[in-house]
């Protein structure tokens, strides 16, 4: 299966220790979403993947390949600080970047009009770039990026600044890619949109990926907690010996209905969730039941806004997937 192999890339600038270590892989068909707080090396990756950087240590293979140039080529990039000729038409100068990746002038011009169209610039092919607003200016980035239809995609920070409909035409251009085969790898600060998109992520602090895995395997957490919404937990919780209570609180307006978060830790117990149930509903009458579990956002404060000073190279990530 072809994957991009990130393989314990390091990289100092002067004193400042951008990347430590820094492994993953993103493979074919899927969105892989790089999230971290600034200055954690997000773009320094990418930068590395695409080669405009060269790395201390560590290399990025392609299908077990190191990249070399050929290989680069045929890599979108969506760079963060954009890459634009500011003074040129957005037809002349997709049609310009897609002849240096050694399209035919008549391939080059079907591709840029293939792009502008799917992307919703079409009505601003005869502009200069300058002239577009930023979210536009963003949409023609995108477009460079897919005018040599690479085979590989790295964006950093493409959804930043954009409308809500400008993200939705930017989200289905990469599920498209990526159902096409091609390895998408984007970095964003918003969590929510990442959640929603991508197939795995990849939380990185100071320099090295701490967690990754697929949505839904970063949020299982080994303690088992459900949502209550009823009867007060001192009436029936005791029925339940393995439960705990983490928090309960009256719901404003109601008198008698408690918001509770119950906890089991024994993994062994397998009907807990019908026990905890069957014990509230006996109290009184239950509003809601639910498997409370950490959104992407909750799981990146816990793993990367605890304290980032104390992030070491020898840390182990928490790797969840294989
Ligand atoms: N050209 C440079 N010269 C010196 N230091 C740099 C340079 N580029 C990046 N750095 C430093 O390297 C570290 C990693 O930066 P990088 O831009 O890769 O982070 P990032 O995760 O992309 O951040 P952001 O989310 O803010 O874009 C930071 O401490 C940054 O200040």
């Amino acid at each position: 299966m072809s994957e991009l192999t990130i393989d314990s890339l390091s990289k100092a600038y002067g004193q400042v220790q951008a990347l430590r270590d820094m492994s993953f892989e993103v493979r074919a068909g899927e969105i892989f979403g790089f999230v971290g707080s600034n200055g954690a090396g997000k773009s320094t990756t990418m930068r590395i993947v695409l080669g405009v950087l060269a790395a201390d240590a560590g290399e990025v293979r392609w299908n077990g390949t190191p990249l070399d140039l050929h290989v680069r080529r045929r890599i979108g990039y969506m760079p963060e600080e954009r890459g634009l000729y500011p003074r040129m038409r957005v037809g002349e100068q997709l049609v310009y970047l897609a002849r240096l990746h050694g399209m035919s002038k008549s391939a080059a011009v079907e591709a840029m009009e293939h792009w502008t169209r799917v992307l919703g610039i079409e009505a601003r092919r005869g502009d200069e770039v300058l002239k577009l607003s930023l979210g536009n200016q963003q949409r023609v980035q995108l477009a460079a990026a897919l005018v040599h239809s690479p085979d590989i995609l790295v964006l950093d920070e493409p959804f930043s600044g954009l409308d809500p409909v400008a993200v939705d035409v930017m989200s289905q251009v990469l599920r498209d890619q990526a159902a096409a085969g091609v390895p998408v790898m984007f970095s964003s600060h918003q969590l929510e949109l990442v959640e929603r998109l991508c197939d795995r992520v990849g939380i990185v602090r100071s320099g090295s990926m701490v967690a990754i895995g697929g949505i839904d395997e970063l949020r299982s957490t080994p303690e088992r907690r459900w949502v209550v919404e009823g009867p007060t937990p001192d009436g029936w919780l005791a029925r339940v010996p393995a439960a705990r209570l983490v928090s309960s609180e009256p719901v404003a307006g109601t008198g008698t209905v408690y918001r509770s978060v119950v906890e089991v830790t024994d993994a062994g117990l397998a009907e807990v969730d019908q026990e905890l149930l069957g014990a509230a509903v006996a109290a009184g009458p239950v509003r809601e039941f639910a498997r409370v579990r950490p959104s992407l956002v909750e799981l990146y404060r816990h793993v990367v806004a605890s304290d980032d000073s104390s992030a070491t190279t020898d840390r182990t990530p928490a790797e969840v997937t294989a």
